[in-house]
């Protein structure tokens, strides 16, 4: 059976200073010289997006983006689209983190009109689900990300260009991870709703990736689980020696 090339993503969050810079160029060399057995991508702020695109030109490592609006252009103060990150340099955005779902108060209905509107852009897109500690207290997490998936990926997703990552809201930033069981059964619950949704050939070919207090020290162990398909980095992505680490999960 074919298995999804894996995916390593850092997310720099609102982390990153034009000075920073010298971080991905630093990955970038390396990454050139040793690539690895993963794509690689960096998702820094918006306003690193164009200079970083450039300094990765010719590298092994894409460069993404971390949000975007639903619309195309428009009288939308603030915002930025899914096109104007393509012209950019971006190759991906990532829609529905939790941090964005709970600061900005995103529901399924918005993560679902980001996700079309950056395939619509010609782009790929990574969708977030998670549960939060008290959902996952209760036992609710296949429920609460079942759902997600249900309401969060539009009708017409292209699934060749769509990238699940489960981020359980209490390992984000905390140190804290699921046990290995615990990751494979809600990933292999995830795969089962994609299955079921895109038929077996497509379902099975959506990389699913973890996000949450991924380090250079668990990375084999959580990467090695069945249908880990990849991870989405938080703090760990914003130094090149551990993101270059957590990589080598996969070397
Ligand atoms: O998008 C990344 C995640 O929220 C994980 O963040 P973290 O690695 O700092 O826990």
């Amino acid at each position: 059976m074919r298995a999804p090339k894996p995916l390593a993503a850092g997310n720099w969050k609102m982390n990153g200073l034009k000075a920073s810079s010298s971080e991905i160029a630093d990955l970038a060399a390396r990454l050139k010289a040793a690539p690895a057995g993963c794509d690689v991508l960096i998702c820094p702020p918006f306003t690193l997006v164009a200079s970083l695109a450039d300094a990765a030109a010719g590298t092994s490592v894409a460069i993404g983006a971390q949000d975007c609006h639903a619309k195309a252009s428009g009288a939308h103060t603030g915002d930025v689209s899914a096109p104007m990150l393509a012209d950019s340099g971006a190759s991906f955005v990532i829609v529905g983190h939790s941090e964005r779902r709970a600061d900005h108060g995103e529901t399924d209905a918005d993560v679902a009109a980001k996700a079309a509107a950056v395939q619509a852009a010609g782009l790929p897109v990574i969708i977030c689900v998670g549960e939060t500690e008290a959902e996952r207290v209760a036992g609710r997490e296949v429920e609460i990300v079942s759902g997600q998936l249900a309401g969060s990926i539009p009708a017409d997703i292209d699934t060749d260009r769509l990238v699940i990552a489960y981020e359980p809201v209490w390992a984000i930033g905390t140190g804290r991870t699921p046990s290995a069981a615990d990751v494979e059964a809600i990933h292999g619950a995830i795969r089962e709703k994609l299955v079921a949704r895109f038929g077996a050939a497509a379902g099975s070919m959506i990389r699913i990736l973890y996000g949450g207090s991924v380090k250079p020290d668990n990375a084999k162990e959580l990467m090695s689980v069945a249908n880990v398909n990849g991870a989405l980095v938080g703090g760990a992505s914003l130094k090149a020696a551990d993101f270059d680490a957590i990589i080598g999960a996969w070397r």
